[in-house]
């Protein structure tokens, strides 16, 4: 029986974005990120880490799945002129080997999967020499809905062994994998938010929270890395700054793990191949156990209504 399209994306994900690590590091260590700024109004930094990363996801995803939608943050990639060397070709056979794919999953076809890519998430802070703040993201939607997601963070040093980089996988209705779950300290209320993409109402909405402590770091990914570890309570971004690439991994995971990830309002974003990239309605993801509902109460009408509450 051939393995069933949901496991091989999955499978092919995971070899594909411990590779974009290592392309990562490797530019880091070559000392020039040769940055440029794609802002319009704002600064907004794009490196040659992020368009290389992205020329091997993307090459490397439509080298196995012909008729797979990838939308990824760096723009239209012409396939064919996307370098050979950047063709990642291995799948993680040790996934393949572990587990089984879900029921629900198992007649998915190419063409009802949308695949969201973030080559780096957390450039302003590479940039800035905040390596730990970088991952890279594959999250996977079907029928409209973030079902998959990969997060690798190429700058992770494992204690134990020192090697470089960890991947961090969740697939609904399957489970997760990649790091080890804790709970966050019971004593007080840790809310994790940006550090490069404050306004005042991102500001506002932090206070009207009133947590005992407020983490401010880079990346959608490393936030949502900090729910799954229980170093924050939640996560709080009331800006139309994050994108589908930014939430589609790692809602998948997070949801799996327990927790909530949705706009401002309590609604889950669109995933599906039309949507607008743009998340308007915020961000506000909870760690498993953490009330997700009491914390939408704790958001100001006047956040929500700046963001409107349309899908
Ligand atoms: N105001 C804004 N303008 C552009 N991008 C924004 C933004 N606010 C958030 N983002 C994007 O959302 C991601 C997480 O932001 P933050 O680190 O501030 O929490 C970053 O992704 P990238 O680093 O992949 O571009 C960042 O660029
Ligand atoms: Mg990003
Ligand atoms: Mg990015
Ligand atoms: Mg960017």
């Amino acid at each position: 029986m051939t393995t069933p399209l949901i496991m091989r994306v999955m499978a092919s994900g995971l070899s594909i974005a411990e590779k974009a690590g290592e392309v990562i590091r490797e530019i880091m260590l070559k000392g020039d990120l040769n940055v440029v700024d794609k802002g319009q109004k704002n600064y907004d930094p794009q490196t040659e880490a992020d368009r290389k990363c992205q020329q091997m996801i993307i090459g490397s995803l439509s080298n196995h799945f012909k008729n797979l939608r990838i939308i990824g943050e760096e723009g239209e990639e012409d396939v064919s002129k996307i370098p050979k060397d950047l063709i990642v070709e291995q799948f993680d056979t040790k996934f393949l080997e572990q587990y089984k794919c879900p029921e629900a999953f198992t007649d998915i076809a190419e063409n009802d999967l949308v695949v969201w890519i973030d080559p780096l998430d957390g450039t302003n802070e590479f940039v800035e020499g905040l390596i730990e703040n970088v991952t890279v993201l594959i999250g996977i939607a079907y029928r409209e809905a973030s079902i998959g997601g990969i997060i690798h963070q190429p700058f992770f040093k494992c204690s134990t062994t020192n090697k470089m980089g960890r991947t961090i996988w969740g697939l609904k209705e399957l489970g997760t994998g990649g790091y080890v779950r804790k709970s966050p300290p019971e004593n007080k209320f840790i809310v994790t938010t940006t550090r490069s993409h404050s306004n005042e109402i991102v500001k506002a909405t932090i206070e009207a929270i009133k947590a005992d402590q407020v983490l401010r770091v880079g990346g959608c990914g490393f936030k949502v890395l900090q729910l799954l570890e229980g170093k924050a309570h939640c996560y709080v971004f009331a800006s139309p700054g994050c994108k589908k690439w930014d939430t589609c991994a790692c809602e998948a995971i997070l949801e799996q793990d327990g927790g909530t990830l949705t706009d401002i309002n309590g609604k889950h974003y669109n995933y599906g191949p039309n949507v607008e990239y743009p998340n308007k309605q915020g961000v506000l993801a909870t760690a498993k156990g953490i009330d997700h509902d009491a914390l939408i109460e704790k958001i100001p009408q006047s956040t929500k209504d700046s963001l409107g509450t349309k899908k």
